[in-house]
């Protein structure tokens, strides 16, 4: 059975009810499979589960999709009792903001925040991180669940752990894809068929980079071809966002719009070590 809670008190109520190690997974509604193995992994790790779903106003500019973004609870919660969740917090707006957004104390999500998606996205990290600060202390989680998709949040949020004292550990869940490699998002649903068909260059550059000694200039070709999609950006980094190493492991992410959404995706890659001799070394 799982309860479905929509204010703090009752929260308080249902996680003093559970016993033994609870995972939290914090999502936005909207629940697919994607989420379905972030339910799966919290599940396999703690006694108990709670899945937050809000869509949190703080994390958008106002030129974005948050009016939009689909919001599908009563199927959230028949994909929640399915996996065995036991609470589902959905509050609204005025339930975790109820002193509205001027001059709410925040958490500052410092410089990583302002690289790839905080670039693109002013304020977003900052969004993300005060509400995810805030859903830890309403939930009280030894586990909290991040999808490696949102490759700069896991990080972010690993980050935030550490340097506040959490003491919650985040587990990552590797991106779930569609048959043909897209990843799966809530956002896919606004593709048009022809939008959808662009977007496939995503997946396309991230194997090209794979199999590729240097990713970056792999990724670029493939993305670069597509007239169909509108790149905000395609850059290696290392696996903690910091400089690409010379050579070894390290990770591509992307972001491009095909119309007017926006997608992200990232994968591992390995820049090869260049040889004497290469032109371009
Ligand atoms: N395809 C996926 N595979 C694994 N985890 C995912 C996937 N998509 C989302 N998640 C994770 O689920 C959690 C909630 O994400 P969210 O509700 O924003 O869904 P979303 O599909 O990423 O939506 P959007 O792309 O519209 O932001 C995040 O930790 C996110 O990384
Ligand atoms: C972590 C999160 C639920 C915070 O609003 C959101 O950014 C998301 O769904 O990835
Ligand atoms: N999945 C990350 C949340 C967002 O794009 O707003």
């Amino acid at each position: 059975m799982t309860t479905v809670v929509h204010t703090k008190a009752d929260l308080a109520k249902a996680r003093a009810a559970l016993s033994g190690t609870v995972a939290v997974v914090p999502t936005m509604g909207a629940l697919h499979d994607g989420h379905r193995a972030n339910l799966g992994r919290a599940k396999a790790a703690a006694d108990a589960v709670i899945v937050t779903v809000f869509v949190n106003p703080l994390q958008f500019r106002p030129h974005e999709d948050l009016d939009k973004y689909p919001r599908t609870l009563d199927a959230d919660v028949r994909m929640c009792e399915a996996e065995g969740v036991d609470v589902v917090f959905a509050p609204s707006v005025n339930e975790m903001y109820p002193d509205g957004r001027e001059g709410l104390t925040s958490v500052h999500a410092g410089p990583d925040g302002e690289i790839l998606e905080g670039a693109s996205r002013p304020g977003f990290f900052t969004g993300v991180l005060t509400v995810v600060s805030k859903l830890f202390h309403l939930t009280k989680p030894d586990f909290a669940c991040f999808g490696e998709k949102d490759f700069q949040q896991l990080a972010m949020v690993r980050r935030m752990v550490r340097d506040l004292d959490m003491g919650i550990e985040v587990l990552a869940v590797e991106t779930d894809r569609e048959d043909d490699g897209l990843a799966r998002s809530s956002r896919n649903i606004y593709l048009s068929e022809a939008e959808r068909a662009a977007a496939l260059a995503i997946p396309h550059a991230i194997r090209a980079a794979q199999a590729s000694p240097d990713p970056l200039a792999a990724a670029e070709r493939i993305l670069g071809a597509e007239p169909g999609l509108d790149v905000d950006y395609i850059a290696v980094r290392g696996n903690d966002l910091g400089e690409a190493p010379e050579s070894g492991p390290a990770r591509l992410l992307i972001a491009a719009k095909a119309g007017t959404t926006r997608l992200i995706d990232n994968a591992p890659v390995v820049i090869e070590p260049r040889k004497i001799g290469d032109p371009d070394a």
